[in-house]
């Protein structure tokens, strides 16, 4: 299935590379830079343990709020959904004050049992619980409906495009669905990937691009770039990269496999047809392995031209 949410960076139209790629066994699926999980909701669900995290608080919310609370989300989205350039600075202004973080309740719970006695502390922890819960939901509907109303889903600004929220209940009940067995999380990736590695794992990345870092609202450092690729080093399980190709990622990732791929650029499509986005996947395996055990008719070299769509070194082996 499509995403709930469009996202800056959203791999919709690279996804079906990405699963022809992915490795035959793995036991757990982790996504870790999920922004709208296009690539993890197009897989289908199976035996794996799967794992969405993004260190976007209010994106992590969003989707635990899908998946946990999709009635009460949808009771909210429905109320005054008025879609106007008013209500965008509103929830805007919401969003950017931070009234409620898990950080709060955490420092609410603890100074409520260090005060009262515990009989009490039973009583008052269940509605400290419900108020939070409750702003949680408060919090994803309007996230998602800045992201709805905003030019590009980007966040910043008024789309000026009348939108009516309710055309998107669906979409939350069948997300809400997809989502129920999945893990959401919320972390830097480092930890996120020390905490999920084991031989069996197998990491999906996709970071903000190289020099594009800025397009989202969690800080993104160019060292955080080689950061990644020294966490990425230890791993005892498989993972897969993608990236704009550029010459500073290919060396950072010099040794590894690298495939350059191309894709449809959706935004420079709009003024100029055709135009194409180059990019590149980097993985610690063999990528072509999946498709070398599928039962086909057609050699591997009429996939490299074809289905592949791409200028492949795909099958030109690891050089560690
Ligand atoms: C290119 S987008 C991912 C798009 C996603 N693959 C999709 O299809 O929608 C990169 C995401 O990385 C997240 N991010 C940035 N810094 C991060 C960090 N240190 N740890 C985990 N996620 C981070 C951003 O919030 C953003 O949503």
């Amino acid at each position: 299935m499509n995403s709930i949410i469009s996202w800056v960076g959203g791999k919709k139209a690279l996804r079906e590379l990405i699963y022809q790629r992915m490795p035959k066994d793995y036991g757990r699926y982790i996504e870790v830079f999920g922004g709208g999980g296009w690539v993890l909701f197009g897989r289908k669900p199976d035996a794996s343990m799967e794992v969405y995290n993004d260190y976007n608080a209010d994106l992590a919310n969003l989707f635990r709020c899908v998946k946990e609370r999709p009635l009460a989300l949808l009771k909210e989205l429905n109320f005054l959904p008025i879609n106007g350039r008013d209500e965008f600075n509103v929830l805007k202004k919401y969003l950017e004050k931070e009234e409620f973080t898990s950080e709060y309740l955490r420092e609410e719970l603890e100074l409520a049992e260090n005060c009262l006695s515990p009989l009490q502390f039973e009583e008052i922890k269940s509605i400290l619980i419900e108020n939070a819960t409750m702003s949680d939901v408060k919090r994803a509907a309007a996230f998602f409906k800045l992201i709805r109303y905003s030019y590009g889903s980007g966040c910043t600004s008024y789309s000026c495009q009348p939108f009516d929220i309710r055309k998107t209940f669906h979409l939350i009940w069948s997300g809400s669905r997809r989502l129920k067995d999945t893990v959401i999380e919320n972390k830097d990736f480092e930890a996120l990937i020390l905490q999920y590695d084991r031989d069996n794992a197998f990491f999906y990345c996709d970071p903000p691009y190289y020099q594009t870092e800025g397009h989202y609202e969690v800080e993104f450092k160019k060292e955080d770039h080689v950061r990644l690729r020294d966490t990425l080093k230890q791993c005892k399980g498989k993972w897969l990269v993608s990236y704009n190709d550029c010459e500073y990622i290919r060396e950072l990732y010099k040794g590894y496999y690298i495939e350059a791929v191309t894709r449809i650029n959706n935004l420079a499509q709009r003024y100029e047809g055709g135009c194409e986005y180059p990019e590149v996947l980097i993985s610690n395996y063999d990528t072509a392995e999946r498709l070398r055990d599928a039962p086909m008719q057609i050699g591997l070299f009429d996939l490299a031209d074809g289905f592949y769509n791409t200028d492949s070194d795909l099958k030109r082996p690891c050089e560690i």
